[in-house]
C-alpha cells in the first residue's frame, strides 16, 4: 500500500553527529579516543573532527582538525589576544569555512564504499567559548541542519560528589541544552574512580538529593565537612534549584562511563540511538520550523530592498524622483529652458523603461511585469 504523502521519510540510516562538550579535565579527549576505538572495533570507523585549536596533542587521528586551517598561536599574536580570545577567534575563522566542512561531511558520509554512521566532534574545554559564541552557534547549527546531532556532556564525576558542585554542573548542562536546543546525553565519566549511582539517584529521587543537602548543611557531607551550603541562603537556593532541575532531568539520558576502561560505552551508544530518534521526532521539525521562519524573513527583507531599489530606479516613470520641473541651480534652470521645447524630462524615464523592457525581452511594462523583473533580479542574485 502506498504511504500517505505526509509520512516522513525514514532516515534512520543517516549519520549521527556526537558533539562532546565538557569542562576542562572532564575527560572529553579520553572519551573521544574511547568511542573512536569502540567504533573502529565494530568496523564502523567514525568521521573525527577536532574543534579545539589550543590542544597540543590529540591521541586519535582526526579527519578534520581546526589546527590544520587555523594557527592558534599565530592568531593570539596577530590579534594580540589572550588564550580564550585566541580560541574564540580561531573558532570564528573556522566557522567561515563550515559550509565547506559540511559539504565534505555530506559527501563522505554518503559514500557508497563505506558510508559513515557517526561523526564525532571534540570541542574546547572552555565550554562558554564554544557554546555561547556565534561561531559555536553556526557550527552546531550547520551540523544539525544536515545530520542528526546529539550533545554528549561529559562530567568529571569524582569532582561532582558534593551537592553544590553537582548542582553547578547540572546548571551548566541545563544552560547548554537551553542554548543549543539539541538532545543531550549526560556522560558521568570516570566511573572507574567513583561509583556514579549517587548522581543517578540525585537526578531521579528528589528526596535523596534533599537528604544529601541536609547532610552537607550539617557539615557531614563531602569535601571534608566544608559546609558551604550551611547558610540559610545557600540551602534554600539549592533547594529551589533542585526543584527546577527536576523537570530538566526528564529530558536527559544519563550514562555512567569510564573513558579509561571502556565501562558503559555500549550503554552510551544505546543512548545515542535513543537521542537520535528524539532528534528526528522533536528537534528536526523545530529546526525546520525555525529555518523556515528565517528564510521567510530573509525573503521579506530581500523583497523590501528590491522594492526600494525599484522605486529608486523609478522604472515605471512615477513617484520617487524629484519633480522634473524643479531646477535646483541657475544653470539647471537655464538648461531646462533651452530644452523645454524638445524634451520635458519624461523621455528619460521612458528611455529607462524601454531599456529594462529590452533587457527582459518584454513588450509591456505594467505592474505584473514589474514583479517578473523583481524575480529576474532575484534569480540573477542581484541585490
Ligand atoms: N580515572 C579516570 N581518569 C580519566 C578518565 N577519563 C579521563 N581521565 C583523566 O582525566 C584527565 C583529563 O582528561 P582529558 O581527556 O585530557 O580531559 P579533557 O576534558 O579533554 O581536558 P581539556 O583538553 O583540558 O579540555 C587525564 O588525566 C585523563 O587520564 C576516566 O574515565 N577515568
Amino acid at each position: 500500500m502506498a504511504e500517505p504523502a505526509s509520512t516522513p521519510k525514514p532516515t534512520t540510516n543517516d549519520p549521527i553527529a556526537i558533539v562532546c562538550v565538557g569542562m576542562a579535565g572532564s575527560g572529553k579527549t579520553t572519551f573521544m579516543q574511547r568511542i573512536n576505538a569502540h567504533l573502529h572495533a565494530q568496523s564502523k570507523p567514525p568521521y573525527v573532527i577536532n574543534l579545539d585549536p589550543a590542544v597540543t596533542k590529540v591521541p586519535f587521528q582526526s579527519n578534520i582538525d581546526i589546527r590544520d586551517s587555523v594557527n592558534y598561536q599565530e592568531v593570539m599574536a596577530q590579534y594580540k589576544l589572550g588564550p580564550n580570545g585566541g580560541i574564540l577567534t580561531s573558532l570564528n575563522l573556522f566557522a567561515t569555512k563550515v559550509d565547506q566542512v559540511v559539504n565534505i561531511l555530506e559527501k563522505r558520509t554518503k559514500g557508497k564504499v563505506a558510508p559513515i554512521e557517526h561523526i564525532i566532534v571534540d570541542t574546547p574545554g572552555q565550554i562558554e567559548v564554544f557554546v555561547w559564541s556565534a561561531s559555536g552557534d553556526i557550527i552546531l547549527g550547520s551540523l544539525a541542519s544536515s545530520f542528526r546531532t546529539v550533545i554528549a556532556y561529559i562530567i568529571d564525576t569524582p569532582r561532582s560528589t558534593s551537592t553544590s558542585t553537582f548542582m553547578s554542573n547540572m546548571l551548566y548542562a541545563c544552560s547548554i541544552l537551553y542554548k543549543t536546543k539539541l538532545p543531550m546525553i549526560l556522560v558521568l565519566n570516570k566511573a572507574d574512580a567513583t561509583d556514579v549511582s549517587f548522581a543517578k539517584e540525585w537526578m531521579t529521587d528528589f528526596e535523596a538529593f534533599q537528604a544529601a543537602l541536609r547532610e552537607e548543611e550539617e557539615g557531614k557531607g563531602e569535601e571534608g565537612g566544608f559546609a558551604t551550603q550551611g547558610s540559610g541562603y545557600m540551602g534554600s537556593l539549592l533547594h529551589s534549584m533542585s526543584l527546577v532541575l527536576d523537570e530538566f532531568y526528564k529530558h536527559l539520558s544519563v550514562v555512567g562511563v569510564s573513558a579509561l576502561t571502556g565501562q558503559g560505552v555500549d550503554e552510551f551508544f544505546e543512548a545515542v540511538q535513543e537521542k537520535a530518534v528524539e532528534f528526528e521526532k522533536d528537534y528536526r521539525p523545530e529546526l525546520e520550523r525555525r529555518k523556515g521562519e528565517r528564510d521567510k524573513l530573509k525573503a521579506k527583507i530581500k523583497e523590501k530592498e528590491l522594492g526600494k531599489m525599484m522605486a529608486d530606479m523609478n522604472v515605471k516613470g512615477g513617484g520617487g524622483r524629484r519633480k522634473k520641473d524643479e531646477a535646483e541651480t541657475v544653470s539647471e534652470a537655464e538648461e531646462e529652458d533651452d530644452n523645454s521645447d524638445e524634451d520635458d524630462g519624461s523621455d528619460k524615464d521612458n528611455d529607462m523603461s524601454r531599456r529594462y523592457q529590452q533587457a527582459l525581452g518584454e513588450d509591456e511594462m505594467d505592474t505584473s511585469k514589474d514583479m517578473s523583473f523583481v524575480k529576474y533580479l532575484q534569480s540573477s542574485n542581484i541585490g
